[in-house]
């Protein structure tokens, strides 16, 4: 089995990990004078994701071919857990869509009794919401328990909020796809584009506080509950790593207007796996998502709206047809009413401070067998003080 690479940042700028070895590309990009070696000098894959597919499969033949030289894996690797691994490049902008049927489905019977469990426009589009870039963390950063207004409390019939940490911290566990190529104002990116756009995938944990959604999200979604933190797995895998992942999507229930259709497949044969405190609770398959990632960059920019390098697009929660697949806490414990176990004797509705959750995947490899796409991890903090001091830029960093 051939393990495909994957591109990320640590404390010695631009580096790639192949397996359980981390290669410093800037610094084997210098040793060799590589004509890489300018999109590989920076702290992050900023200036690579700028750089453009063409360069994007040079630069992975390149690197492909430096994990094959021992000398240079001796010098400038490293095994993965000696490295600390940041977020890989700079967000720039966020979306999240909703792109699978049995989440939305799930949700809707959750959040809108008595409504039909799909909206009317859900097979037209792949519905999503703007995110906010700047709270999108790596992997392994501690997640503070989000405040905000919670549905109930002493003022509830009267339809008043009670105000307090959320008691219903959950996860959301998605892919993540990131843009590389930049599109000008005014004109749309068609579905054929999407393998000069996107440079590659990470894993996603779309942290989502349900008390806070519930009374917040009437009519324009989510806001607060959903902006304080999320996750994404460190590691970069290039679109190549899924070349043998490639499938049909599921059969589409209405025609699609012109812009949404694609003589591309773009369903990918992912397997998720959802874990908190180091019991797995469920394993979502991407397989099953609706709308493909393709899809869902031409609608985020049908209406002219651009995209640079460094724009993050997240496919919305996956979740499969049972609920040994469902991708979120709100789903598995029907809204915290049914626990799940995690551990002998102790079950969990929603998160507790101190839990860890770990998502991780996998993916066919090129020659047969799967390979790991990584994970994204977090670890849940109590609430922070109702009135923190605002800290200076300095302070922060
Ligand atoms: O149905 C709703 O009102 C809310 C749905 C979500 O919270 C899911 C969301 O963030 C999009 C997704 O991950 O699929
Ligand atoms: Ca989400
Ligand atoms: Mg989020």
């Amino acid at each position: 089995m051939s393990v495909p690479i994957a591109f990320g940042s640590t404390g010695h700028g631009v580096a790639a990990r192949r397996g359980d070895t981390v290669l410093d590309l800037g610094r084997v990009a210098r040793h060799l004078s590589s004509p890489h070696e300018a999109v590989l000098a920076g702290p992050t894959l900023d200036a690579l994701l700028a750089a453009g597919r063409p360069t994007w499969d040079a630069v992975r033949e390149s690197v492909e071919a430096w994990f094959d030289d021992a000398e240079l894996v001796e010098r400038f690797g490293h095994p993965i857990d000696e490295v600390d691994a940041r977020l890989p490049f700079t967000v720039a902008d966020y979306v999240d869509f909703f792109s699978s049927r049995e989440h939305a489905e799930n949700l809707g019977r959750i959040l809108r009794p008595g409504q039909p469990a799909l909206q009317p426009n859900w097979l037209s589009l792949p519905v999503g919401y703007h995110g906010r870039a700047g709270t999108v963390v790596a992997s392994g950063t501690p997640v503070v328990r989000p405040s905000g207004q919670r549905p109930g409390g002493p003022l509830a019939a009267a339809g008043e909020s009670s105000f307090g940490p959320s008691r219903k911290l959950d996860v959301e566990v998605e892919v993540g796809f990131v843009v590389g190529g930049s599109s000008a104002l005014g004109s749309a990116v068609p579905t054929s584009a999407f393998e000069d756009a996107v440079f590659g995938v990470v894993l996603v944990n779309d942290w989502s506080a349900r008390d806070i959604q519930a009374f917040e999200y009437v009519p324009l979604g989510p806001m607060l509950a959903k902006s304080f933190a999320t996750s994404l797995s460190a590691w970069v895998y290039p679109l190549a790593a899924l070349e043998a992942a490639r499938v049909a999507p599921p059969a589409r229930e209405r025609p699609m207007h012109p812009y949404l259709q694609s003589d591309q497949e773009w369903g990918l044969d992912i397997e998720l796996e959802l874990a908190v405190n180091g019991t797995v609770v469920s394993r979502p398959r991407f397989r099953e998502m609706y709308w493909t990632p393709d899809q869902q960059l031409a609608h985020l920019t049908v209406n002219g709206a651009s995209i640079r390098p460094g724009d993050l697009f997240a496919s919305g929660t996956v979740s499969s047809a049972s609920p040994e697949g469902y991708g979120s806490l709100i789903e598995l414990t029907r809204n915290g009413e049914q626990p799940v176990k995690i551990s002998s004797g102790e079950t969990r509705a929603f998160l507790l401070d101190g839990d860890e959750v770990v998502i991780t995947a996998t993916a066919p490899a090129p020659g047969g067998g799967r390979f790991s796409l990584g994970d994204v991890r977090g670890r849940i903090v109590p609430a922070s003080a109702p009135h923190p001091t605002l800290q200076s830029k300095e302070e922060h960093s």
